[in-house]
């Protein structure tokens, strides 16, 4: 987990201090709209507030409401009912986790779209009467014929009365191309706009609008609210419903997407979906405790790209690491980061291709992992892929987006990365990349069953590790000695046996010995396996037999029959693109969320099927392509598991 007030100059100031400092910047921010530091030092001056003094008043008063007084309205004034309030912050999923275990049921996820918020007005003739600002939270500002030019704001709706609240914003594309350099931020602009004395000028802008809110009517839940909105024309912030097991994954990928989205965004916005469950929870004064903002940790810095190491990973993959001059992102400091895979270095390089010395940004993606962003300034020497494994001297060669070799059995790097892959699936715990090297290297760890011989004796003997240590490590590696199948199989790090497979074998199968003896047609027979997978699973298992059968003997595995739960479907997700013969689009999402499935809004990388028509399944087979049929390629080269199925199949597995 990473402390976002660690290293920062706020933590040594007394509380006193800093409450009088998030004022003055609030007020400033807010007021005098003449904000001194940035966004991200305001957010972490508040968290060392929150860190400090949790129950200070001052953090109930942050954002227009806490400012208050000071507002000065030019124009008519326009009250907020209910007010139009600020959204409850974290920066971790510890905390996330912790507001989710306050109600019941699932949440809806969209980006925090970083505009000016908009209260719109429709009469009962749905006509637009009333466009307003925030202002404070409770009144705000009219500026209805400024709203009117707001580019995909409808003047009229067919279902009034209705109050719709969302986010005004400038699109990336518009403001890279018209107005970068002049103005500071596209979020400054989108402000500056909406206040011109011509509204004629304001359409010269080109401000786009989100909806995330309707007020003055009954909904179920927020996912119904968002259909509704999108039925009478507004364009939506894309929203997926999750659960528990989906709340980080749903961080990640809009972490990963957020360079290519064409608005900016600071963070998530998660709210309880059930609007039964939301009037339970209620709100604060500050914000409502049904939604809570998972905040990005905005840390970037530029560094220089000096040197490309090649790591073997345990499917004996070379893959690209860069090693970058040392740069400090949020509290630690970078200077190493996987590049992936070939085809993604490549892009990162352009057209020429990546080169050493080349200047570069490096961002901590969701705060944490490093990630170089993209190349400033490309430097002189080409990046060369290396001809043999750095490790064990195989020869390799290029397939596909991967650089790949036959290595020797006893590759140091492809051993490394199995025994890595399997302390961290059976959560042996203390067991880090260094410390394996050492064992390797000392002959101590060269296989997976070497873990259960370690004695304290062995540990003491390397450098820096006492007995008590020592005693406390062979002692974690004591309690991990019962593991569940699934736990176990996974370990192995054997391709393509995953989460997905390993789980199906350890339902179906009562001993190691049985699954040792499975046959490739047998395996490939069963649902959602296939030739392919049954070919390398059996293969891979077959490779490691006498490996396998080693660990059996030592370890007491566990097979635990699941209970089949209510739901054919339950935590699947399903996206459908194009048209279906035997039902509409909506009849399908309701059909899977019936079986307890999820239906997301697009192309995710957990998404399990994208089922397209049986007509464009044909299509697909002889290479045609759109952009989600892409994407979720994309994913799939990146490790992902979604499979692209026709309606055929999609109606055999809803009557499962
Ligand atoms: N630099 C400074 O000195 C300074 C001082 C004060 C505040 N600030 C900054 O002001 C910013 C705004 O603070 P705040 O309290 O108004 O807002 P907030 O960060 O609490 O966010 C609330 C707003 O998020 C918007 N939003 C965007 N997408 C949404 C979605 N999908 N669903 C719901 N709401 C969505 C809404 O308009 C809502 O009003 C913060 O980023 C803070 O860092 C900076
Ligand atoms: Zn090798």
């Amino acid at each position: 987990m990473v402390d976002i007030t660690r290293s920062q100059p706020w933590m040594q100031l007394e509380v006193e201090d800093l409450e009088s400092a998030v004022q003055f910047h609030n007020k400033a921010y807010w007021v005098d709209n003449n904000a001194v530091i940035s966004d991200e030092d305001f957010d972490r001056l508040v968290e060392a507030l929150r860190t400090k003094a949790p129950q200070s008043p001052v953090l109930d008063a942050i954002g227009p409401e806490g400012a208050a007084e000071g507002f000065e309205f030019e124009g008519e004034k326009v009250a907020h009912d209910p007010p139009m309030l600020s959204l409850d912050k974290c920066y971790d999923e510890a905390t996330l986790l912790k507001w989710f275990g306050k109600f019941d049921g699932e949440v809806v996820v969209s980006p925090k779209v970083d505009g000016v918020a908009v209260c719109i007005r429709y009469d009962q003739n749905g006509e637009l009467v009333i466009g307003s600002t925030r202002g404070n939270g409770t009144v705000g500002e009219l500026i209805t014929e400024n709203v009117k030019r707001i580019v995909d704001v409808p003047l009229k709706i067919s279902d009034g009365p209705l109050e719709v609240r969302g986010e005004a914003y400038l699109p990336l594309d518009v403001f890279r191309a018209k107005f970068e350099g002049e103005y500071s931020s596209p979020r400054n602009l989108t402000a500056g706009a909406l206040k011109q004395k011509d509204p004629e000028k304001t359409r010269r802008f080109e401000v786009h609008f989100f909806a995330y809110d309707a007020i003055g009517r009954e909904f179920q839940s927020e996912n119904e609210k968002m259909l509704f909105l999108a039925k009478l024309g507004f364009s939506e912030v894309e929203s997926t419903v999750v659960h528990v097991d989906g709340l980080q994954a749903a961080y990640d990928d809009i972490s990963a997407r957020r360079a290519s989205l064409n608005y900016e965004t600071d963070g998530l916005v998660y709210k309880v979906n059930s609007i039964e469950e939301q009037e339970r929870m209620g709100f604060t004064a500050h914000h409502p405790r049904y939604a809570i903002a998972y905040k990005f940790q905005g840390d970037a810095g530029q560094s220089v790209l000096r040197e490309i190491h090649w790591s073997v990973s345990r499917t004996g993959a070379i893959n690209p690491v860069g090693v970058v001059d040392p740069v400090d992102l949020s509290g630690a400091t970078v200077t190493r980061c996987s590049l992936h895979n070939l085809s993604i270095m490549d892009k990162l390089g352009g057209d020429k291709g990546l080169t050493l010395n080349s200047k570069v940004l490096m961002v901590r993606r969701g705060g944490v992992i490093p990630h170089l962003e993209r190349v400033l300034e490309a430097g002189d020497i080409p990046v060369e892929l290396p001809s043999e494994c750095p490790f064990c001297g195989a020869p390799t060669r290029r397939d596909g987006d991967i650089l790949v070799a036959d290595h020797q059995p006893n590759c140091r790097g492809s051993r490394l990365k199995e025994l890595e892959h399997f302390a961290t699936v059976m959560e042996i715990k203390g067991f880090g990349p260094k410390i394996l090297e050492t064992l390797y290297e000392a002959e101590l760890v060269t296989a997976p069953v070497d873990f259960f011989a370690i004695t304290p004796e062995d540990l003491m003997s390397l450098e820096r590790v006492g007995r008590k240590l020592a005693e406390k490590l062979v002692e974690k590696i004591r309690e991990r000695r019962k593991p569940r199948a699934e736990v176990f199989l996974r370990a192995l790090g054997i391709d393509e046996l995953g989460n997905h497979v390993s789980k199906i074998l350890a339902q179906r199968y009562d001993s190691i010995e049985a699954i040792l003896d499975i046959k490739e047609e047998e395996l490939a027979s069963i649902h959602t396996i296939g030739d392919i997978i049954a070919q390398k699973v059996c293969s891979g298992l077959e490779h490691r037999r006498e490996d396998i059968l080693e660990l059996a003997d030592i370890l007491e595995i566990q097979f635990v029959k699941e209970e089949p739960k209510e739901g054919a479907l339950r935590g699947k997700k399903f996206l459908f693109t194009g048209a279906m013969e035997s039902m509409s689009r909506k009849d399908a999402q309701k059909k899977v969320q019936a079986l307890g499935g999820e239906t997301p809004s697009g192309v995710i990388k957990d998404l399990d099927y994208l089922v397209i028509g049986d007509a464009d399944l044909e299509k697909f087979k002889g290479g045609w392509r759109t952009n989600k049929l892409e994407k979720a390629e994309a994913y799939n080269r990146e490790g992902g598991d979604i499979k692209i199925i026709g309606e055929t199949d999609f109606l055999g597995l809803i009557d499962l």
